[in-house]
């Protein structure tokens, strides 16, 4: 580790500890007005973070398991649930109507620049209903209620944080854009819900467009997931039309939370952030008895054990209660000193007490893996800093070290998908500032040698090309992929209203690769596409190197179905053909599998006279053309003696 990435941890921590005495500090001292002591000035300005100050505090006994509803909003991408979510915050007074930026809960910048939801986010709302039979005191009186609207990923590389947020709730609104109807992602978000045992009210959105047609889609509903017609509200989240009869739906259908008020606490931890003041903050849902600020909690996975520094709920900012009771749903600051220690649906509990962790706890799985290396070697600890930060908030990605003969130093970074990878890295560009070589990505194999041993191969250059050890048997993984497109009238089996449904088995390594782009492209857009993990298949697996005059670029080399590697190998031969610029010597450009060659190409050799067209005259000219050619230079990673150019790296297995 580098002395200057040390250096920012030691601070890292050290301040983060300062935090952290400062705010347990406050509360004791909060009598001390006038108090110059720079700790309890900075936990001043720390804790007026919270919304305390602004809100009157918020009594929570007030809501028991009876008067609260969790529930979350679920939909294909685009279909209107972020939009959804912002009316519903408008309507309780949660925020304020036109706040002006869109999409309150999505709060990354990444997901505002794509309009996509990376993380989950939680919101409690506050609404008065009058719901028969639910009067404490036997009045009339319209009723307090607490609604936790539990605001899910919609993308199948975050089915896991999905399954463990709905894990937490007891209804879902299913939105369904009112003129594409059900999509990829609306089937494979109803079953996880419908798995998930919640009472699904289904939302027919945009209802406002000219192309809308409620009843085909309420057709579509019935026939494919057995909801009623007359269960369905319409509603245009843009106009506001039909939005009142949401919330009434929500108290009416969805069941207060289960759980045991007086039994030993259990928490479900849905999700975690770190903050730089706070530090890590954990996301939880009480499901049995209560939670307190000061009590000491351990964690099932981890087996670590916590002070509750601070305990509040998401209104939507963080609001402190000092008090969690059964069936709500807030934040819980404790020291954690990163996300890595806050997995995503372990079960949190008070320390030294004895209970059954909640079902459902799985570690993050890796699916997709890349080798990220600076694009000038001297910027290694740069980059090494970068991820750091980066991996401070997201604890899903899984870093080592790799060093490659063509590219230096640099990071093999595991990813959940292939959504996550491109948010990662396009995070890590801004952050990092220069250029990054992304190695093409690859998928998990096995590999199982004559010894008996397995292995798992995360990065194909690490499978030995010419090893004593024989391999007997290779698997790779699969996915279980729904394809949806509309259908031509004249195909017989027509579907449920125009739409072929289509599940195949794939190799996950298929769909790695631009196979989005290249479905979207041949469907014209119109067809959608979603995929959960499948198990391991056996399948005939080789590594494909690459050699340049007889050396081999260890991060070119590529796992293949031995049946297409040659095939491959003549196309990534060709390709790298046109990649590579001639130059003073030839080169010679080789696919093999082991020692045999099964492609090859030549590129001659030439001089390239940059000067050649400049004759005599303007010295700066020709310097200018030299510094420019001095400047591509430094943009090729060279391999033995021949030049690469960088996107070389990355764009080679693009489809062409
Ligand atoms: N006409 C019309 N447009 C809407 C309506 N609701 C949402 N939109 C628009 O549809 C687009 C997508 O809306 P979002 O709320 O971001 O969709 P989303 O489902 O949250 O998308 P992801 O976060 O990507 O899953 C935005 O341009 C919205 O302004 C509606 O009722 N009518």
């Amino acid at each position: 580790m580098g002395s200057l990435h040390r250096a920012s941890k030691t601070l890292k921590s050290l301040r983060h500890q300062l935090l952290l005495q400062a705010t347990q500090q406050f509360d004791s001292s909060s009598r001390l007005s006038g108090s110059s002591d720079y700790r309890l000035l900075l936990a001043r300005a720390l804790c007026s973070h919270p919304r305390q100050n602004a809100k009157e505090a918020v009594d929570l006994t007030q809501y028991p398991p009876e008067r609260i509803r969790n529930f979350s909003i679920i939909a294909h991408v685009d279909h209107g649930k972020s939009t959804l979510a912002d009316r519903l915050l408008e309507l309780t007074g949660t925020i304020k109507r036109g706040h002006g930026q869109p999409q309150y809960l999505d709060k990354l910048q990444v997901e505002r620049e794509r309009g996509i939801t990376v993380k989950a986010q939680t919101a409690t709302m506050f609404h008065k209903y009058n719901l028969q039979g639910s009067s404490l005191d036997g009045s009339n009186e319209p009723q307090p209620f607490l609604l936790n609207l539990i605001d899910t990923p919609g993308h199948v590389d975050f089915s896991y944080e999905v399954s463990r947020s709905l894990a937490a709730c007891q209804g879902a609104l299913l939105v369904v854009d009112a003129a594409q109807g059900v999509q990829a992602q609306t089937v494979a978000n109803f079953y996880l819900a419908f798995e998930s045992n919640l009472t699904i009210i289904p939302v027919i959105n945009k209802i406002d467009q000219p192309t809308a047609d409620p009843d085909r889609i309420k057709d579509q509903l019935k026939s494919m997931f057995d909801l009623e017609p007359s269960d369905c509200l319409l509603t245009s989240a843009k106009t506001g039309q039909g939005l009142e009869h949401v919330l009434p739906a929500v108290i009416e259908r969805i069941p207060p939370p289960p759980g045991e008020g007086s039994g030993l606490l259990r928490m479900l931890l849905l999700d975690s952030y770190y903050d730089e003041y706070k530090g890590v903050i954990c996301h939880v849902a009480v499901v049995d008895g209560m939670l307190r600020k000061g009590d000491k909690i351990s964690a099932a996975a981890t087996g670590q054990t916590y002070d509750v520094l601070d305990v509040g709920f998401m209104h939507p900012e963080l609001t402190q209660t000092g008090v969690l009771l059964t069936g709500q749903v807030g934040y819980v600051v404790t020291g954690m000193r990163s996300t890595k220690e806050a997995r995503i649906g372990d079960t949190l509990f008070h320390a030294k007490t004895i209970v059954k962790p909640l079902p459902g706890f799985k570690a993050a799985r890796h699916m997709v893996f890349s080798g990220l290396f600076p694009a000038d070697g001297s910027d290694f600890e740069a980059l090494n800093h970068a991820i750091e930060r980066l991996t401070c908030n997201d604890a899903s990605v899984s870093v080592t070290k790799e060093s490659s003969t063509a590219l230096g130093l640099g990071f093999r970074c595991g990813f959940l998908g292939l959504l996550h990878m491109d948010v990662f890295i396009s995070d890590l560009n801004k952050e990092y500032g220069t250029h990054i070589i992304s190695t093409v990505p690859t998928v998990p194999y096995i590999f199982e040698y004559s010894d008996g041993s397995k292995v798992e191969v995360q990065n194909p250059a690490a499978l030995p090309s010419n090893s004593k050890q024989r391999v007997t048997a290779s698997w790779e993984p699969t996915v279980l992929a729904t394809i949806i497109i509309p259908i031509l009238d004249s195909i017989d089996h027509v579907w449920c209203s125009q739409r072929a449904f289509m599940k195949y088995r794939l190799p996950l390594r298929e769909i790695v690769v631009d196979f989005y782009n290249e479905l979207k492209s041949i469907t014209s857009g119109y067809a959608s596409f979603d995929y959960e993990d499948s198990e391991y298949q056996q399948a005939d697996l080789v590594k494909l190197d690459i050699l340049l005059n007889g050396q081999a670029v260890d991060a070119m080399a590529t796992i293949v179905h031995s049946l297409k590697a040659q095939r491959m190998g003549r196309e990534l031969v060709d390709k790298l053909k046109k990649f590579i610029d001639r130059q003073m010597f030839e080169i010679i450009i080789q696919a093999a599998i082991g020692s045999k060659v099964v492609a090859r190409e030549t590129i001659s050799a030439m001089r390239k006279n940059v000067l050649a067209k400049c004759y005599g005259g303007d010295i700066t000219r020709k310097r200018k053309l030299l510094e420019k050619q001095k400047e591509g230079k430094k943009r090729m990673k060279r391999v033995g003696s021949v030049d690469i150019p960088q996107e070389a790296f990355h764009q080679l297995l693009k489809v062409s």
